[in-house]
């Protein structure tokens, strides 16, 4: 078995070698959710496409970037992998607020990890910018025999949440995840336009317009939807 977690430790800034890559855009996400629900795997299945069991919980935060080519813009996108014991929340809490957009993951095949949305969506609120974008992420969909939670519901959730959109993932199958990522900063980008140019790059979140649009329908065979808030 091979570690997925390859960086485990506390982090205060993004290495130096990653953040002098040239860009338009620089967004902020954060991965919250319970743990063991796949946030590390899918991280690194976002960076490399790869999937690698991991055998370690996340310490604190580990943090990951990867500058993806939308629509002629390259638009770097740094991803903070939150640990989802209990025991780091203080710590991980502290990396809310320069977040612009919001991952709250689950397991598709775990109940409670779904039960635990609503708490970290009100975190998130709590704790990060006041317009954050939100995306709901149901992981391991490869595990569909052993499912415990409707996409439906998982759509009904995220439209009473204001949640831009709820998708379906799974990291060993490398499904979804792009799109989840590619969704979130698109979104963004259509939010902030010329305004989170890379020269004005944000230390906090930038004050996003309220509301969130509808970027998505979901098509009937994949696991998306896109949900419309007012
Ligand atoms: N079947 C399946 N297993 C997955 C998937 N993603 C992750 N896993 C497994 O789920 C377990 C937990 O994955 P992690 O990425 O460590 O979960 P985490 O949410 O980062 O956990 P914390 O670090 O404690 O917050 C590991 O054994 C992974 O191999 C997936 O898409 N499908």
């Amino acid at each position: 078995m091979q570690w997925c977690s390859w960086r485990s430790h506390l982090q205060t800034q993004p290495p130096s070698s990653e953040s002098e890559d040239a860009f338009d855009f620089l967004f902020k996400i954060i991965l919250v959710g319970d743990s063991d629900v796949g946030k590390t795997c899918l991280v690194q299945s976002f960076k490399s496409g790869i999937f690698m069991e991991k055998q370690q919980n996340t310490i604190g935060v580990d943090f990951t970037v990867r500058t993806m080519d939308i629509d002629g813009k390259r638009v770097k996108m740094q991803v903070w992998d939150t640990a989802g014991q209990e025991r780091f929340r203080t710590i991980t809490q502290s990396y809310y607020r320069s977040a612009h957009g919001a991952m709250v993951a689950y397991d598709i095949s775990r109940r409670g990890t779904f039960e635990s949305v609503p708490h970290w969506i009100r975190e998130v609120q709590q704790y990060g910018a006041a317009s954050v974008v939100l995306v709901l992420v149901g992981n391991k969909s490869d595990l569909h025999l052993q499912r415990q939670v409707l996409f439906e519901d998982a759509c009904t959730l995220a439209e009473d949440n204001s949640v831009l959109a709820a998708l379906e993932t799974s990291a060993v199958e490398a499904q979804n995840v792009d799109a989840a990522f590619f969704l979130m900063a698109r979104e963004l980008i259509a939010r902030n336009g010329a305004g989170m140019a890379a020269e004005e790059a944000p230390q906090s979140a930038p004050p996003l317009k309220g509301g969130t649009l509808p970027v998505h329908v979901r098509p009937p065979s994949d696991k998306k939807c896109g949900c419309r808030a007012s």
